[in-house]
């Protein structure tokens, strides 16, 4: 069996930056005509010229012969301001801001700390088109982590929905119901990523038989309830729900310790993982505009014009990739994925 679709893009992204590029940048551009990639560097990308020099490291990193379109984003903090907005919106390869709660996940210090600061830059955003994607998880410490995403959307992100509702959001790696109900209710202009690891996997991937920090991610995996909201929303056809794998490289020694990070990394095999999860659903042929189709058109960006193919035909996944002097565990490492990419 084989299903040929459209080239997919990854509207959600984590690259790094310094020599793993060359490690994992390959890993995308060998599925994927385009990413929107996260800058949540240290220090963050706040600054146009930032995300251009950056931009121009990852494209060194692109295998030759591939072709491979980064669509940088800038780091919203308190007090970016609505000139630097509308400098990027200019440049053509800023495609977005990316709001990170302060604290919420990985390297977000410098995120915002109180929405209400960045309302000039928001404000500049909505009127220049560009998005604001955003990592929706409260930080208060009375707030049990697997709540955080429906307290921010009940807290913050109607509230400002309503506040400014021609703004175009995105709701990053959905993981409830709550967060499926929102993006529905909400106009054409607001849509919501989703990962694979959250369609494929429950909480219990991360916590039976004993704690499995790869499968440790923010926002966390939640319970089968969820999980099942997001396959319902992933297979509908709607739109509004697209392809980001939030895709997350750590080295092996920082997930595997006392205090592991966050983060799952997918970007080896993710159309190959989506297409499993897609045919357990029995909606391959929904396939194609989740991955390939509606991620462009909401980005007011044209659909790609080649294709890939798949084959079901199952491969073992390495127990590791290299990412610089260090090493990365690949979700599936060492088991099997149903799906091979033909190149
Ligand atoms: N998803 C994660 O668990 N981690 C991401 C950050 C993020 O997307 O929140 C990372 O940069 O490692
Ligand atoms: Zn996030
Ligand atoms: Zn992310």
């Amino acid at each position: 069996m084989q299903l040929t679709l459209t080239r997919p893009d990854d509207w959600h992204l984590h690259l790094r930056d310094g020599p793993v590029l060359a490690d994992v940048v390959p890993h995308s551009a060998r599925q994927c005509a385009r990413a929107i990639i996260m800058p949540n560097l240290k220090p963050p990308v706040t600054r146009t010229e930032q995300a251009l020099a950056y931009r121009e490291r990852i494209l060194a990193a692109v295998p030759a012969g591939v072709e491979f379109t980064p669509l940088m984003t800038l780091y919203l903090t308190d007090t970016l301001s609505p000139e630097e907005i509308r400098t990027a919106a200019a440049s053509g390869h800023v495609h977005a801001v990316k709001l990170y709660p302060a604290g919420a996940t990985t390297h977000s210090d410098a995120g915002v700390t109180d929405l209400h600061r960045t309302w000039p830059a928001l404000e500049a955003m909505a009127e220049a088109g560009l998005p604001l994607l955003v990592h929706g998880e409260v930080t208060e410490p009375d707030i049990d982590i697997f709540d955080r995403e429906a307290v921010f959307i009940e807290r913050h992100l109607e509230p400002l929905h309503r506040r400014l509702p021609e703004l175009k959001l995105v709701l990053e790696h959905i993981t409830t119901r709550q967060g499926i109900e929102f993006v529905q209710g909400a106009g054409p202009n607001v849509a919501g990523t989703l990962t694979v690891h959250h369609l494929l996997y429950n909480r219990n991937a991360m916590l039976v038989g004993g704690i499995r920090p790869h499968y440790y991610c923010l926002p966390v995996l939640k319970r089968e309830t969820h999980r099942e909201a997001l396959i319902a929303a992933a297979t509908s056809g709607s739109p509004k729900f697209f392809l980001g794998t939030d895709s997350a490289p750590h080295p092996q020694h920082a997930k595997e310790s006392a205090c592991g990070c966050a983060g799952l990394y997918t970007a080896h095999a993710a159309i190959e993982l989506y297409a499993e999860a897609f045919e357990q659903a029995g909606a391959l042929d929904r396939l194609e505009g989740f991955a390939s189709h509606f991620g462009a058109d909401f980005y007011g960006l044209p659909r790609n014009r080649d294709t890939v193919t798949l084959v079901r035909e199952p491969w073992t996944v390495p127990e590791s990739y290299p990412l610089g002097k260090e090493k990365v565990i690949p979700l599936r490492a060492g088991k099997e994925i149903a799906w091979r990419l033909q190149l």
